[in-house]
């Protein structure tokens, strides 16, 4: 009960994840709030204790009223422990509980912020999050709350005398502001040091990810050389900010033994000059340590502090970066079916003139396949970026049944094969079904649509199968149909697919060119990348492009009689490996 979240309709709608999750554990933390000012409260027992052990006991020598008092004292001491140990309880369930909150809406922000090219971001937002539920389970947050009643135990040290309060009030300021000067001579170097180590996490995920690569080539030693000077950059940042901050630290342990004697002093004077109980010495002592313990402590904490408060601020950031919400896939199947439109498209680097693609406009109708040819660098690739949603375009709009289609916002399945076949999952099930938790028939739907479901039942574990390094084990044409299925899964509404036969052999290519077809009469729109002539025979239409620009479409009939030669019309599926199937495409621009 004491766990559940409260969101009460009093509280203002919050903006982002972030502040939703916190808003929701304004019960827990006004509980802990509570905690730890019964907590605060019955710390002032001993005080009271002493005084009235000064005041009563010692004139009345009464054992029985000694007694009376030691047991309240005993029992406020230790419902205090009590209360201490279910704050810290509270706080670590808290914790845990805003971390599987906030990890979906992070995560989904982390890999935003990388589609959109700020991946350096990502993995330390990402283990900001941990960073986050740390400093709300570690000790840190409780004396936070017990320092908010610093300014009540200096109240009380003026109410006995200005004198102590006074006394009281310097040594807070002075070791608070010990504690500030701390972190700004650190700050510099402990910023450094965790860029520095990030840097090094990140090569050595880049080295893991390549690692045949940089054995094979040599670059084992190099590699680790750099990983290792990056993580001795980070070391020596950090062992740079330790010694400034224990420097300033130093001045901190005197100043609180001074300001003990201090108070000490001035309370025995009071006594000496003004006729003060001598329990006053007890009690500005007792009350000076009380003031001034939340203060030192967070000293030890303040580092924690400082990094959550930066871990908070990068979250709040990156979260700022939520992919819009996905559109509803099931209205998107309803929306009337009116093709693909490429209006005008144009994208350019940023910061650069030059345009990679220039003014690219045409229309599918559903169950089109168009044929994008032209050759090496001529944009082939990027448009099929742009039309899948990859990429978004710097001018002009992909519009999918009159819904704009860029960054996948039609809300439709998208299948996509990339040049570089990156085949993501554990099993061959994962990597066929996108990761999905979806019907086994499909997936093997989809293999069968590409002709692996034989292949893969002949495998020890069949859709089971564990699938090392990304698939690398496979031959390229295997993971080209694999890739290929994945594309094909799950009946999407547009599919684009960046040379398709480049590894597939002749059996292989006339299956692509019969799933192809199957797609088509699906209503699908199909795009197919391409410098091999045998795949056009399933296009009804061909796009040549050249420099960026499309500069000829039109029937797939009407451009191969205009401007390619007949002979590979003809054999309509020619032998894979063929070098010369891109040697008719034009090479000056010819205007349809
Ligand atoms: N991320 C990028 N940054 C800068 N330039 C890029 C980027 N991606 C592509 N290009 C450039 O855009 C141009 C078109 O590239 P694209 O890959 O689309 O060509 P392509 O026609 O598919 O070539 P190929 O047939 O060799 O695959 C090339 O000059 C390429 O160098």
């Amino acid at each position: 009960m004491l766990m559940a979240p409260l969101r009460t309709s009093i509280l203002p709608p919050a903006r982002t994840p972030l502040e939703a999750a916190l808003w929701a554990c304004a019960g827990p933390f006004g509980l802990v709030f509570a905690y730890s000012c019964s907590y605060n409260l019955l710390l002032f027992a001993p005080s009271i204790y002493l005084l009235q052990i000064y005041d009563r006991v010692l004139s009345s020598r009464s054992g029985d009223t000694l007694l009376m008092l030691t047991l309240i004292v005993a029992l406020t001491v230790v419902v205090g422990g009590v209360l201490d140990a279910l704050r810290r309880a509270l706080l670590g369930r808290l914790g845990a509980w805003l971390e599987d909150r906030l990890r979906p809406s992070v995560l989904a922000a982390c890999l935003e912020s990388a589609f959109r090219g700020d991946g350096t971001q990502s993995p330390e937002a990402y283990r900001d999050l941990t960073a986050l539920r740390q400093f709300v389970e570690s000790g840190a947050c409780p004396l936070l709350f017990d320092a908010l009643w610093t300014p009540s135990f200096l109240c009380v040290l003026f109410l006995v005398h200005p004198l102590l309060g006074a006394v009281g009030a310097c040594s807070v300021v002075l070791l608070f502001g010990v504690t500030i000067a701390g972190d700004l001579v650190t700050e510099d170097a402990t910023a450094k040091s965790g860029a520095a180590l990030s840097r090094s996490y990140g090569r050595l995920a880049a080295a893991v990810g390549n690692i045949h690569l940089i054995r094979a080539m040599g670059m084992l030693d190099g590699t680790a050389r750099l990983i290792h000077h990056d993580a001795q950059d980070a070391r020596r940042e950090s062992d740079l900010a330790l010694s400034r901050y224990e420097i300033v630290m130093l001045a901190a342990k005197p100043l609180r033994a001074l300001s003990q004697v201090l108070m000490m002093g001035a309370a025995a004077w009071l006594v000496l000059d003004y006729g003060k109980s001598p329990a006053i010495i007890f009690v500005a002592t007792l009350m000076s340590g009380r003031a001034i313990a939340p203060v030192e402590s967070a000293i030890a904490s303040w580092k924690s502090l400082a990094m959550a408060v930066k871990a908070y601020r990068r979250l709040a950031a990156v979260l700022t970066v939520l992919p819009p919400a996905r559109a509803n896939a099931k209205v998107a199947s309803q929306r009337p079916l009116s093709g693909l439109v490429v209006d005008n498209v144009g994208l350019k680097l940023p910061g650069s003139n030059n345009f990679l693609l220039k003014g690219v406009s045409f229309s599918l109708a559903p169950g089109e396949c168009l044929g994008i040819i032209g050759p090496s660098g001529s944009g082939k690739s990027l448009l099929g970026q742009v039309i899948a949603g990859l990429t978004a375009p710097t001018h002009g709009r992909v519009l999918l049944d009159n819904t704009d289609a860029s960054l996948g916002r039609s809300g439709y399945r998208l299948g996509y094969l990339p040049q570089d076949i990156n085949l993501l999952g554990e099993t061959i099930n994962d990597i066929i079904a996108r990761l999905d938790d979806a019907d086994p028939q499909k997936v093997v739907e989809a293999a069968r649509l590409v002709g692996i479901h034989d292949a893969i039942m002949r495998m020890p574990q069949a859709y089971a199968t564990l699938v090392p390094n990304g698939g690398l084990v496979f031959s390229r044409g295997y993971r080209q149909r694999l890739g290929l299925a994945r594309a094909f899964f799950g009946n999407p509404r547009l599919v684009v697919l960046d040379e398709p036969n480049a590894s597939l052999d002749y059996a292989g290519e006339r299956v692509l060119l019969d799933a192809i077809e199957q797609m088509k009469m699906a209503n699908a729109t199909v795009i197919v990348v391409t410098h091999r002539m045998g795949i056009l025979a399933a296009t009804d239409k061909i796009a040549i492009m050249e420099g960026g620009a499309v500069i000829a479409f039109g029937e797939s009939e009407e451009i191969f009689e205009r401007h390619l030669s007949r002979p590979q019309v003809a054999s309509q599926v020619e032998p894979p490996g063929n070098a010369s199937a891109t040697a008719n495409i034009p090479a000056q621009p010819v205007r349809p």
